[in-house]
């Protein structure tokens, strides 16, 4: 690989901070300002950008979500834009408490046409970047870094006058050196700190300073010295807010905004499900539910993740992978065998430490193994939690005959199932639903002791004194006929004594037997291990009837034993 063509990030930018970091030892436990820019700079990425009806859908999605500050668009770059900010306008679509951002480059026309979109929109913020990295400086806006300030510089005038021309509450300002990460430390401070005093920053009228990582270039760890560098040396700091914008080219865009956010960071611009340029923005959906997992309000609602998805997959036209954060299709589903194992115990376990406690268990403490919040809180069930396929196991197998299908196996009898079942997907390599785990369970366990070899044609207990069962009936062995009859303290060991009379000594090792269900026609199922010509095999019955499903169980295990 011709690696010797790049160079690292230290000899690219030089980060002031040095080694006196506080970042490091510092915690999350409050959600930052989050603020959505799907609808600039992930729709400036999508090959179909969105109509206005796909527009309308995003933002009532974030509305619903609980979002106070979106990022509309880019109204000077297309009329769909630009109309989209003046039907918010114009409708009164926007509550109260939601403040909307517009987008704006350095350039008079593009400013003028921006004030113009937001035309009576009463809380709103214009956003100017600039690119301000050397290699963007030279090649891009062929300016050097004074022309450039003063470019910008010209340009937030422009914004401050129209501003002030306005009637209404006073717009706010936000500024993006672009490519942040790439650009000096010191000219950063000279652009930005040069914005606040022309802006006349105050807290009450904070102005936005929005640092991106326009194109990752370096380890989290970095990014997070660059913002604690700006956080500490940003002049008149409690009027500023301090915002960041990960992209995630090499795929840490996560982990730049939470080392961001331990460094001082306020504000967050990311994207759902990380749409945006290349590899897209950061994720706002696995940064807030990041937080929620360690026990902060995230200060979104995700309560129905799959409908969230399913909006931002319309408005898109992407998908969201299987394997995406707390939203992809199988991020709460495990497929090994001593994960569903451990998942099958810790899910009984909070069950009975919610019962223990007095609350539903969707309120209780969250400490099931592997699943690292409960996928309820995200609306997803339990359904999908556990599947099988050649990497399960027995704790898998039994969960899903028990949830789907009300079978509490013995332990021993998991072991022995598993066993055919990993037979069954060792051959054909493919997932087993639990239908088809009812199906080999019934042709192994069950089906042999309905119309097996040996059956019986008909049959009849009685107890004859206490304690004292007498087993009668037609035995239908290979096709002949011939009647039983034996004695016992209970009705299994008197059909044992019978068979024996037959010729098929039989020995039963363990029995079980269990309702199917909660009403009075649930069937019941059995359970049997039988030892016979030295041969041990498990059976199974089922049947309203308790007796008859268990002598069905012990006819099953012969059955499979002969
Ligand atoms: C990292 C980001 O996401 S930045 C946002 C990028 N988003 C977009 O570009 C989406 C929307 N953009 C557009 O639709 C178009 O670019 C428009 C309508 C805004 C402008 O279109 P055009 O006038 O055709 O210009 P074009 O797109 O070619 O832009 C390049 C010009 O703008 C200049 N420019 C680029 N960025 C800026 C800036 N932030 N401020 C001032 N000028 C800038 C370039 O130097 C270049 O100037 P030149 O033509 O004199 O060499
Ligand atoms: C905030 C703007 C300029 C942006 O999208 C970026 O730098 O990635
Ligand atoms: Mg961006």
């Amino acid at each position: 690989m011709p690696y010797h063509r790049y160079r690292p990030a230290h000899e690219r930018v030089h980060v002031a901070l040095g080694g006196d970091r506080h970042w490091p030892s510092r915690r999350l436990d409050r959600a930052p300002l989050w603020v959505p820019v799907d609808l600039r700079d992930g729709n400036q990425a999508l090959a179909e950008p969105m109509d206005p009806a796909r527009k309308r859908r995003m933002f009532d999605l974030m509305l619903a979500m609980g979002f106070k500050e979106i990022e509309v668009g880019y109204p000077s770059a297309s009329r769909t834009d630009y109309d989209f900010v003046r039907h918010l306008a114009e409708s009164d679509s926007v509550p109260a408490d939601v403040t909307i951002v517009v987008f704006t480059a350095a350039r008079a026309d593009l400013i003028e046409q921006t004030f113009a979109s937001i035309e009576g929109l009463p809380r709103v913020v214009v956003h100017l970047y600039t690119a301000t990295a050397p290699t963007w400086r030279d090649v891009v806006l062929g300016h050097d870094r004074a022309d450039l300030r003063a470019l910008i510089h010209r340009a937030a005038e422009r914004m401050a006058r129209l501003a002030d021309a306005r009637p209404g509450p006073p717009v706010r300002f936000e500024f993006s050196p672009e490519v942040f990460n790439l650009t000096e430390p010191d000219y950063v401070l000279e652009v930005c700190n040069g914005l606040t005093a022309l802006w006349d920053a105050s807290p009450d009228r904070p102005v936005i300073h929005n640092l991106p990582a326009t194109v990752e270039i370096a380890t989290p760890n970095v990014y997070a010295d660059q913002i604690e560098y700006m956080h500490r040396h940003l002049d008149r700091r409690g009027s500023v807010i301090l915002s960041v914008h990960p992209h995630n080219d090499r795929g840490t865009g996560v982990a730049c905004a939470e080392l961001a956010l331990l460094a001082g960071a306020q504000r967050v611009e990311g994207c759902l499900f990380g749409n945006g340029e290349r590899t897209g923005n950061v994720d706002l959906v696995t940064l807030a539910l990041n937080l929620h997992s360690q026990g902060v309000d995230p200060m979104l609602d995700f309560g129905d993740i799959d409908e969230i998805r399913r909006t931002v997959e319309h408005c898109n036209r992407l998908p969201v992978p299987d394997r995406h954060p707390y939203a992809g299709d199988l991020v709460y589903t495990a497929f090994s065998g001593t994960h569903q194992d451990a998942i099958k115990k810790g899910l009984a376990h909070h069950e009975r430490r919610a019962a223990e406690l007095g609350v539903p268990a969707a309120r209780a403490p969250w400490e099931v193994p592997y699943l690292p919040i409960d996928p309820a809180d995200v609306g997803r069930d339990y359904q999908a939690v556990i599947r099988v396929n050649s990497q399960s196991g027995k704790g898998g197998i039994a969960y899903l005959l028990q949830t789907h299908h009300g079978l509490d196996l013995p332990r021993r009898l998991q072991i022995d199932f598993s066993a055919v079942v990993q037979r069954a997907t060792d051959d054909g390599g493919h997932e087993v639903t639990a239908k088809d785990l009812w199906e080999i369970f019934h042709t192994t366990y069950l089906a042999p002791g309905e119309d097996g070899r040996l059956a019986l044609a008909s049959w009849a207990t009685a107890e004859t004194a206490p304690g004292r069962h007498e087993f009668t009936g037609t035995l239908v062995a290979d096709g002949r006929e011939s009647e039983l009859r034996g004695t016992g303290n209970g009705p299994l060991s008197a059909l044992a004594d019978a068979l024996a009379s037959a010729g098929v000594a039989i020995d039963i090792l363990h029995y079980a037997e269990h309702a199917t269900g909660t009403g009075p026609d649930s069937p019941a199922v059995a359970y049997v291990e039988c030892r016979t010509g030295g041969v041990t095999r498990w059976g199974a019955g089922r049947d309203t009837s308790v007796l008859t499903a268990s002598v069905r169980a012990v006819l099953a295990a012969v059955n499979r034993a002969r």
